[in-house]
């Protein structure tokens, strides 16, 4: 079994706001991340897939086929965008850095080949703030 890492880039605008929460409730828990305060974030992400290697390519997977995957189901819907209304699959959501990990998943698993098994999902918000999610 080995584990096989691309790593992407986006930029995107949010802010943490639970619409049945008054302002003063949103502010208190969310702090200057809440309300009318949009602000923007430079995204890494990690995508780790497992498997086992092709014996004639030694690949487990081509990852630019990879990295063309996380692009169009994800970056190109992600980058540049806001999460909490451009964004189809953050409608209704909170977009904190968990749930947009898990968002990414769900975007990515039901397109990777049989023989690849998706592992994490890595999601830096900042540099000093990331989420990792294994699908359970
Ligand atoms: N559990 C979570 N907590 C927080 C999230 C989140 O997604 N999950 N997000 C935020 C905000 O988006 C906030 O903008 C994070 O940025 P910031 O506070 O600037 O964090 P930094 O690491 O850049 O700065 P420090 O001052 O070092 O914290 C808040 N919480």
């Amino acid at each position: 079994m080995v584990y096989l890492t691309r790593q992407e880039h986006f930029n995107a605008a949010h802010k943490l706001y639970n619409p049945n929460w008054s302002k003063e409730k949103n502010e208190a828990v969310f702090g200057v991340c809440a309300n009318e305060n949009w602000h923007g974030h430079n995204y890494d992400l990690f995508v780790t897939i497992k498997g086992n290697p092709d014996p004639e390519t030694g690949f487990l997977y081509d990852v630019k086929k990879l990295s063309q995957l996380i692009k169009t189901k994800v970056i190109d819907k992600l980058d540049h965008k806001n999460l909490n209304l451009d964004v189809d699959f953050m409608l209704g959501k909170m977009c904190s850095t968990e749930n947009l990990a898990i968002a990414i998943w769900e975007q990515l698993q039901p397109h990777l080949p049989e023989n690849v098994q998706l592992h994490c999902i890595k999601l830096y918000e900042t540099a000093r703030i990331y989420v990792e999610y294994f699908g359970e």
